[in-house]
């Protein structure tokens, strides 16, 4: 990776895209590939707990600032406001700075943050606004979401991601669908976890001037509200969830209602596991797979963060119950 042009200034990249579109694979990407070099990371969740700081490589706490149960552009930005304040006060130990947005967030409010005061303006330099793209389902999300619109709109960088579950002719057709939205920004293709970073971080890409071209009261302050049919609930278990149960009762749920059921992802006390589980769905689409073992004085549980439209918080408690382990 080339080297971070710092010139006194500590570089931010903000990582936004719709959720499940790959942010965190990105981040951890980053990190692994970024030996040597100081970030701090701030995540953002939708959901009541973090699911992702227990995701994301760091080394020490200091390096993560998660937010959880609000969004940057709204409920926690003076949160973020706060801790770009205190960010800065260690402007010499920094190399960058990485912010990874939850899917649902309005990218103006976010970005702005950044010349609201002297000190942050004087000591940062927002690098690149990034929009991570799910080719599977973008077209969905713009269909649905005026924030996926917003942040495929706003970003100077759309990395096509997921292109190996997509034909060319698909990944085509997604490209064009969002050069339509955004005629200005570079469009990468990526499969998760191997984006070329020379080509995203260290770039200097993002440009005030153009943003306020686009959103001319892109620096004053943003009324923001999420589209309230969309929430979130955690299911929590204590006794060990037997996983074969625990798939008979999502997979068909997904097939079913995919399209409500945005995202949910989760680690899991699993019945005859020794390590946590980690289970992903991004609408259809799902993932499992093994994390570390479980360290002997931590409290096994599961804990599941669901997103989605019309949500039915006690029959999804009630049928999640139904999957422990008899
Ligand atoms: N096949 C495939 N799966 C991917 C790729 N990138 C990410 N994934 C999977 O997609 C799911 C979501 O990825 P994340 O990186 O957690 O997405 P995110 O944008 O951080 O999700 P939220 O923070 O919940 O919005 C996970 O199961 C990943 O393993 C990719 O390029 N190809």
């Amino acid at each position: 990776m080339s080297a971070i042009p710092v010139g006194g200034k500590i570089p931010v990249t903000i990582i936004s895209g719709y959720l499940g579109s790959g942010k965190t694979t990105l981040l951890n990407q980053i990190l692994n590939e970024q030996h040597g070099k100081r970030i701090a990371v701030i995540v953002n969740e939708f959901g009541e707990i973090s699911i992702d700081g227990q995701l994301i490589v760091h080394e020490d706490d200091e390096q993560l600032i998660e937010f959880n149960n609000g969004c940057l552009c709204c409920t926690v930005r003076n949160d973020l406001v706060d801790t770009i304040d205190k960010l800065v006060e260690r402007a010499g130990e920094l190399d960058a700075i990485m912010i990874e947005t939850t899917g649902l967030a309005d990218p103006a409010p976010v970005a702005s943050t950044f010349f609201v005061s002297d000190e942050v303006r004087e000591k940062t330099k927002l690098d690149a606004f990034i929009a991570v793209i799910d080719v599977v389902n973008i077209a969905k999300h713009l269909e649905e979401s005026v924030e996926a619109q917003e942040q495929v709109a706003f970003a100077d960088i759309l990395l096509v991601n997921k292109t190996d579950l997509a034909t060319e002719e698909q990944t085509v057709a997604v490209e064009k669908q969002i050069r339509q939205l955004n005629p200005l920004a570079s469009i990468y293709r990526g499969v998760g976890g191997s984006a070329n970073l020379d080509q995203l971080i260290g770039v200097n890409a993002f440009q005030l001037q153009s943003k306020l071209e686009i959103d001319p009261k892109f620096l004053e302050d943003h009324e923001h509200e999420h589209d309230a049919a969309i929430s979130s609930v955690v299911l929590r278990e204590d006794r060990p969830i037997d996983m074969n149960r625990f798939m008979s009762w999502m997979g068909p749920l997904l097939q079913e209602r995919g399209d409500e059921l945005l995202r949910t992802k989760g680690v899991f006390n699993a019945h005859g596991f020794d390590e946590r589980v980690l289970f992903q769905s991004v609408r259809m689409l799902t993932t499992m797979s093994r994390l570390d073992p479980w360290a002997t004085d931590s409290e096994r549980r599961s804990e599941l963060v669901v997103i989605g439209r019309n949500l039915d918080f006690p029959a999804l408690r009630a049928d999640f119950e139904r999957c422990v382990a008899r």
